[in-house]
């Protein structure tokens, strides 16, 4: 076949003459063979310019191999913290500064010293980015923590998106495993008794903090309500099948309702800590929590989990809005909790200060198939705390000077805090005994005396 088109076309000839003039051209003119010959030039160390990059490339793509790992996947917090661990972690030098809701950055733990109220101040130092070479199990790794800003549509930053690589020899593949069960035992499981908190970060879920069980002991409720409770999720917990065969929906939900600071959310991460479980804490009045979303969430919900709704009076009177910037919808809410995509096996704990205010319809059985009243502390709940608080006194010690206050008038947070106040000083908790019947001192106390940052997680 001729490379030239058919001479006898129009555009064959057309062709024929283009050749010829481009030929002659080449012949006798110095000028164009110049032209032509630099312009070979250039593609040619253009060509070989980018020769080691591809090669790289190549090389790079045929024998190593690369892991990687999202910020809002379960297993960041996992490759992060046990790479901050490693001694060359510290070698990343693009560090910055997150408070501990940031766990999930992995990173070097440091106490700033305590604040008014006696709690460690925390920071995390983490790297952001760079990349470390370490030796894991005769395999050289690569470890390159990044981050991407992410914008909002209308260009504003809204945070950054993290992610995790490690780069190694394709040989090492092996070892990958390995290093996933180690930085998994590192971290999320290690049986050290802690009770994971995760918020919400995007569709999915982040590690907000990692902290000791409360031993469900020292929380004191009235009659038998703890052990009813324990009773009730233990019997949840190995009733699966028989859910499965009754066919009714295997998810259970809590409704703790009455004034603040009697022990609501302690009480929900106390079960948590005492079933080996996680608490998921979301705030259904964040302005960026759609009905959508909220779907996602509830769909992605760590494995062994507690999902814990507080304040939901604080979100709708009835079924409308309480506030315009709540995005969510009544009936979104109950979608989510009830619907058709609702996770199997999940346990819901909704908590309020006011049951009144509630539509029925959130708060019926099949959503929240407990009520519980958490009221105001009883004689026998402040003659527990004290015990708690001076172990020595005897009982009737306790009962004498808990006889001495209203029943049911003062929340367990206010005992607790003219308890703590004078734990210094045996002889002052019986001196004052009176002003604790008295109007509660301080400015971040609510009526009932709950200091306010005694949550279970702000916001
Ligand atoms: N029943 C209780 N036994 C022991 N301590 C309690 C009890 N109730 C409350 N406390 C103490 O009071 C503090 C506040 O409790 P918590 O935040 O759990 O109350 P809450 O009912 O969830 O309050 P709110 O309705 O304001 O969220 C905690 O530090 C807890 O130690």
């Amino acid at each position: 076949m001729t490379p030239f088109p058919d001479l006898t076309t129009p555009l064959g000839g057309l062709w024929h003459e283009l050749h010829r003039a481009v030929t002659q051209t080449l012949a006798h003119n110095e000028l164009a063979q110049g032209g032509l010959m630099i312009a070979a030039l250039s593609a040619l160390a253009v060509y070989a310019r980018s020769l080691p990059t591809q090669l790289w490339t190549r090389l790079k793509n045929r024998y190593t191999l690369t892991l990687e790992v999202q910020g809002d996947d379960a297993a960041f917090p996992w490759l992060a913290a046990w790479l901050a661990a490693q001694p060359t972690g510290r070698h990343l030098r693009h560090l910055g500064v997150v408070t501990r809701f940031n766990e999930q950055m992995g990173g070097q733990n440091l106490t700033l010293g305590t604040d008014r109220d006696g709690d460690d101040v925390n920071v995390r130092l983490v790297p952001l980015s760079g990349q470390v070479l370490l030796r894991y199990r005769g395999h050289w790794l690569l470890a390159r923590p990044s981050r991407q800003k992410r914008e909002g549509q209308s260009g504003h930053t809204l945070g950054y998106a993290h992610s995790l690589t490690f780069r190694m020899l394709a040989g090492a593949r092996g070892a990958v495993p390995e290093l996933l069960r180690e930085a998994y035992d590192f971290t999320a499981g290690r049986a050290d008794g802690r009770v994971e908190i995760h918020i919400p970060y995007s569709d999915s879920w982040n590690l907000a903090e990692r902290r000791a069980a409360r031993p469900l002991d020292t929380l004191i409720y009235g009659g038998t309500l703890l052990d009813d409770l324990h009773t009730d999720l233990s019997g949840f917990f190995a009733d699966r099948e028989w859910y499965a065969g009754m066919g009714i929906p295997y998810r259970r939900g809590y409704l703790l309702h009455g004034p603040p600071g009697n022990g609501k959310s302690s009480l929900v991460a106390a079960l948590a800590g005492a079933f080996g479980l996680n608490v998921c804490v979301l705030n259904l009045a964040a302005p960026d929590l759609s009905d959508d979303r909220l779907g996602s969430l509830l769909n992605n919900l760590p494995r062994r989990s507690l999902l814990l709704l507080e304040d939901i009076d604080a979100v709708f009177l009835g079924r409308e809005p309480r506030a315009p910037t709540v995005k969510l919808s009544f009936n979104g809410l109950l979608n989510a909790l009830d619907g058709v995509a609702a996770g199997e096996g999940r346990v819901t704990f909704m908590t309020t200060n006011d049951l009144a205010g509630l539509d029925p319809a959130l708060i019926r059985p099949g959503r929240a198939d407990r009520h519980l009243l958490i009221g105001n502390a009883g004689r026998a709940q402040i003659a527990g705390m004290l015990r708690r608080f001076w172990p020595a006194w005897s009982a009737q010690e306790a009962d004498a000077l808990a006889a001495r206050l209203p029943e049911g008038q003062l929340s367990m947070a206010r005992v607790q805090e003219y308890l703590l106040e004078r734990r210094g000083d045996e002889a002052a908790v019986t001196r004052d005994w009176s002003q604790l019947a008295g109007p509660t001192p301080g400015p971040a106390a609510g009526p009932q005396g709950c200091p306010t940052r005694l949550k279970l997680l702000a916001g």
